[in-house]
Formats: C-alpha cells, sequence, structure tokens
C-alpha cells in the first residue's frame, strides 16, 4: 500500500480517473474495492474491534454501508449511524440495500457513550470529496462526539469537512487519528489543518495505479516528499575529498540587533556539511562581533566587504535575507548580489530579502532574468506580500501561491508552515511531509535557509536541494521531538545539530 514516490492528486485528476474506471469495470466495482481494501486495513489494525460507522449521504457514505457489511461477515461487532439521505447515488444506494438487517441504529449517536472505547474503532463516511457546503449538522455533532470517545478514529478517503485539495477544514471537521484516502494521496491531508486532522495517512489505490500514473500530470499532480525521496542526503563523503570539496557559503544576514538571525543560518550551513562559510553582517566594519564564539569556524565580514571579495574568495552559494533588514544599504547589498554573482553561485532568499523583492521591481526583475538557481522561502506573510494578496488568500490554497511565485520570479519556492509546499519554476509540486508544530518558534526559517544553503554549496540541484532541505528541517523537529525536546520549548539552535545526527545515522 505504500507507494513510492507517494503521488498527490487534486480533485479534478481524482474525478478523472474515478470516471474511466467507472466506464471500464462492472457497476459498483470500485466501492467494492474501497470497502473491501479498508476492510483489510481494519482486520490488520484493530482485529476484534467493535466498529461504529458514520455514514452520509453520497458515495462516501456508501463505502461506509458497504465497509459495514463485510465486517458484520467477518465477526466485528457493527453499528452504523446513517445521515439523513434524500436520493442517494446508485453507489451508495446499492450499498445501503445490500446492509444487513439490525445494524442501522435509529437515532444518534452522541446521545450514548461507547462501552469500551479502547476496543472500539469510529469509522468516518461521512462525507468524502464530495462535499460543497459547509459541514452540516448532525455531522458536526457527531464529528464532534467522535473526539470525546478516546477511540481510534478512521476516516475513509478524507476526513469529513476538509478539503483535500487545500487543506482548509471547515469548521466541526473530523480528526481523525488514521486515514484511509482511495485511488491516489491527496495534497489537502498533508497542508495546513491536513496536518491535525488526517493522522497518518494510507492509500488504497483501487488497483487503479497505471491511471494515477497516466494522470499524475500538471498541474493537478505532485508529489510527497519523504525520507527515500532525499537520497541525496545520506550519500556517503568519498574520502578523497577536502573542504573545497564541499563548497563555499556566503551569507548576507544580521543587522545590528539581528546578528543572531545570521548565526543561525550560519551555524546551520555548518552543521549542513559546508565547506566553508563566510558571513556577511549587515553592518560596517569594524564589526561589533568580529567572532562567533561558539562556532569559530565561522568567518566574519562585514557585508560591503564580502561582497566585494566573493570572486577571490571562492563563493560558490549564498544565502540573504535572514535579519538582513529593508534599509539602503541592504536594497544596494541584494542588488549587487543579484547583479554580480556568476549564475554558477545558487542563491537563497529568504526573509527581509523576500520584503525587498516584493517591494522593489527592480530586484525581482533582476532576479527573474538571472540564469542561476535560487531558491525563495517566504512564509505564508511573506508570499502574501509578493503577491499582493492577503496571508488567508495564500493559505487559502497553498499550492497555487507556489506555483504562482514560482512562475513571477522563475525560482524555487518553498512555502513554508505546516506541510511546505515546494515548487519549481515550471510549477512541479510537492509538499513535505516532516516537521511539527515544535518549529513554531522565532529563528527556525533562518535555520532552513543555512540548510538550504549547505546543499547548494555541496552541489545539490535547487529542486534536489529545496526538497531534501525542507524534509531534513522536519525530520529534525521530529526527532527531536522523538526524544522528548519539544514540541514545547524546542529552539531553533537545536535543529541543526539533531539533523546532523540524522543524516550520518542514515535516517529514522
Ligand atoms: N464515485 C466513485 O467512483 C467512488 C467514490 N468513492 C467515494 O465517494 C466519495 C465521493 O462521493 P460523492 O461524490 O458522492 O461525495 P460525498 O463526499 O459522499 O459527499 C457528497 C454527498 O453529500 C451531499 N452533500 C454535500 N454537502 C452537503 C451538505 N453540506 N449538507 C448535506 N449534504 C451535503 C451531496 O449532495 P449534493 O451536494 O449533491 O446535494 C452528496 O450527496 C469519495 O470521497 C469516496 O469516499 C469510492 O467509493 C471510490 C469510488
Ligand atoms: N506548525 C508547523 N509545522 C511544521 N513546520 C512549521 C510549523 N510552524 C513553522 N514551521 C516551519 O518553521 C520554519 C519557520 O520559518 P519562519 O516563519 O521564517 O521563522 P523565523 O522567521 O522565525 O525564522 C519554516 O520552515 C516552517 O515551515
Ligand atoms: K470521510
Amino acid at each position: 500500500m505504500d507507494l513510492h514516490p507517494r503521488r498527490l492528486l487534486r480533485t479534478p485528476a481524482i474525478r478523472l480517473i474515478e470516471r474511466e474506471a467507472q466506464a471500464a469495470l462492472p457497476p459498483h466495482a470500485l466501492m467494492r474495492r474501497a470497502a473491501g481494501a479498508a476492510a483489510a486495513f481494519i482486520a490488520e489494525r484493530w482485529p476484534g474491534h467493535r466498529v461504529e460507522l458514520l455514514c452520509g449521504p453520497g458515495n462516501n457514505g456508501g463505502d461506509g454501508f458497504m465497509l459495514a457489511a463485510l465486517l458484520h461477515q467477518a465477526g466485528h461487532r457493527v453499528r452504523v449511524w446513517a445521515l439523513p439521505a434524500g436520493k442517494r447515488p446508485p453507489d451508495a444506494e446499492q450499498a445501503w440495500r445490500e446492509l444487513p438487517a439490525g445494524l442501522v441504529q435509529a437515532g444518534e449517536p452522541d446521545t450514548l457513550d461507547l462501552p469500551d472505547p479502547s476496543r472500539t474503532l469510529v469509522v468516518d463516511a461521512l462525507f468524502g470529496i464530495g462535499l460543497s457546503r459547509p459541514l452540516p449538522e448532525p455531522a458536526q455533532r457527531w464529528a464532534a462526539w467522535a473526539a470525546r470517545q478516546g477511540s481510534s478514529v478512521l476516516a475513509l478517503d478524507t476526513p469529513s469537512g476538509l478539503d483535500t485539495d487545500t487543506g482548509s477544514a471547515q469548521p466541526g471537521a473530523v480528526v481523525a487519528h488514521h486515514t484511509l484516502t482511495f485511488i491516489a494521496d491527496k495534497p489537502g491531508l498533508h497542508t495546513r489543518a491536513g496536518r491535525d486532522h488526517a493522522g497518518t495517512v494510507s492509500v488504497a489505490d483501487l488497483e487503479l495505479e497505471s491511471d494515477v500514473g497516466r494522470h499524475a500530470g500538471l498541474p493537478h499532480g505532485g508529489l510527497l516528499v519523504r525520507q527515500a525521496d532525499c537520497p541525496a542526503l545520506f550519500r556517503p563523503r568519498r574520502q578523497d575529498s577536502h573542504k573545497g570539496s564541499f563548497g563555499t557559503l556566503a551569507i548576507l544576514a544580521g543587522a545590528p540587533g539581528m546578528t543572531g538571525a545570521a548565526l543561525l543560518a550560519a551555524r546551520a550551513a555548518l552543521y549542513g556539511g559546508a565547506g566553508k562559510i563566510l558571513v556577511g553582517l549587515a553592518e560596517a566594519a569594524p564589526l561589533a562581533l568580529p567572532c562567533d564564539p561558539q562556532h569559530p569556524e565561522l568567518m566574519l565580514r562585514d557585508a560591503e566587504g564580502l561582497l566585494d571579495h566573493a570572486a577571490q574568495l571562492g563563493v560558490s552559494g549564498w544565502v540573504a535575507g535572514c535579519g538582513l533588514g529593508i534599509d539602503t544599504g541592504a536594497q544596494r547589498w541584494l542588488g549587487r548580489l543579484l547583479a554580480e554573482a556568476p549564475a554558477s553561485a545558487p542563491l537563497v532568499l529568504d526573509a527581509d530579502a523576500l520584503v525587498l523583492l516584493g517591494t522593489l521591481p527592480d530586484l525581482a526583475r533582476t532576479l527573474a532574468a538571472r540564469s542561476g538557481p535560487a531558491i525563495l522561502t517566504p512564509h505564508p506573510r511573506e508570499a502574501a506580500r509578493m503577491l499582493g494578496l492577503s496571508t488567508d488568500d495564500v493559505q487559502a490554497d497553498r499550492i497555487e501561491a507556489a506555483r504562482e511565485l514560482a512562475a513571477r520570479y522563475r525560482a524555487w519556492v518553498v512555502l513554508k508552515g505546516a506541510g511546505s509546499i515546494v515548487c519549481g519554476p515550471h510549477g512541479a509540486w510537492s509538499i513535505n511531509d516532516s516537521g511539527n508544530a515544535g518549529l513554531a518558534t522565532a529563528g527556525t526559517g533562518d535555520v532552513l535557509a543555512g540548510m538550504l544553503g549547505a546543499l547548494l554549496a555541496q552541489g545539490l540541484d535547487a529542486g534536489e536541494a529545496a526538497r531534501a532541505g525542507v524534509w531534513l528541517h522536519g525530520a529534525a523537529a521530529d526527532d527531536l521531538v522523538a526524544r522528548g525536546t519539544g514540541p514545547i520549548g524546542l529552539t531553533a539552535s537545536e535543529i541543526a545539530p539533531a539533523a546532523r545526527d540524522l543524516r550520518n545515522r542514515g535516517g529514522h
């Protein structure tokens, strides 16, 4: 069931595959496959459990009815709670008619408490990808009841009320521990509220894997980034190597009061394996902090001096923006960087560099005209400013926002936040599967920028670096949480050492 690579499909592609399969297969075959896959999934994980099925008026409810019949046959104690339905679609109507007598309950589940919650599974078959309006009552009440019981909740196809394209959740949407999704995985299960509502996501392809492959192109098909998608992170180093083999990364960052942002990025690059790291602080020489006492390996300069000597210093990649400021000095340095850095030196542009790109059209034009690769790393508010939208607009469709930015700047874009979107200049998108809310703390973005810069300096191409860097950053935070360091109180400084350990261990 764990297909690799894990494709993510938006609804138009899923519906197309569904229509083609319906036309080619005998009636009800797809729903039988969906219910059969769910029954097998339950038999493996929850043998002998009582099962409470919450079923809606459409085909998602039909999946639930058919599953109820199979579970009953297999000896589970099963109860079906059905939302009132007018005219059901044909597959669901057939499944309703085939339900064994006595399974359907009168009344509503939320008047009861489950007698043995730890031995009970609640199945959410209320709404799937067809929910087009707010989650109605009593579905919201039933969802709240399921959450109160403390039983495992398995969502069929999607947690009801979660938009599988965008990850937006309707008020009262089901919170599942597991989601078994049909035909292909879906982006909304992995970004934004999907990270809270879907739990662990498994895919039942309903024997349509080759159809999924045919319809997985742009704009509706993307990929989920997991450890197996980042082999470059774990490639062993050749013994016959030297510091020059791993690049010279230069970091333009850290205006007075923001030196920490520069150091976080630079230290992350150090732990990320860059050969040499130069930091150009956004202040005039002589520097207030001539050396990082914790990491004297870092070479600290002033920004102007670093730009003046970049060629002699052999700079092979750049990070710019972390705490850089937006004053005239910052504008000049960013302008010089975009105009002077050779195409062979890839760029990571973060934070204040993105503010400047969003406000100064000349800089934006210079970037779009560059032939060398760049990775932009906006958080949703920065992306909103760059696109002239509100943060809510960006969050309402994170994939489209990332695609728009990538096209506009002809760059790779990492739209950060729960389930970061990585998008290439030609619109190819993926969603990162790692990370947790421990990362919601100051400085973690600076660490990401430094890690991305280090991977670029070590020769990964921009797309590979963007996907692998974002995955590693999140995976390091996941590792820290697994060891009890967070999510509460996880600090940005802890991420890079954890990422280093993870890489050298060969991953999770
Ligand atoms: N077709 C196939 O090949 C396969 C489909 N499969 C399964 O079907 C699922 C999609 O089924 P679906 O399209 O019937 O939509 P679903 O998610 O059940 O909900 C729509 C229903 O709810 C209704 N409704 C909507 N909003 C409402 C509201 N606010 N308040 C009240 N009612 C509301 C809506 O009515 P309408 O809006 O049309 O009036 C319609 O009746 C998919 O996720 C997967 O689980 C699998 O078996 C594999 C094969
Ligand atoms: N809830 C979350 N789940 C997963 N990742 C998160 C979450 N919140 C923040 N992050 C990640 O943490 C980083 C925060 O970056 P940013 O907002 O730029 O922080 P800062 O500017 O303080 O450095 C991003 O990589 C983002 O994807
Ligand atoms: K559902």
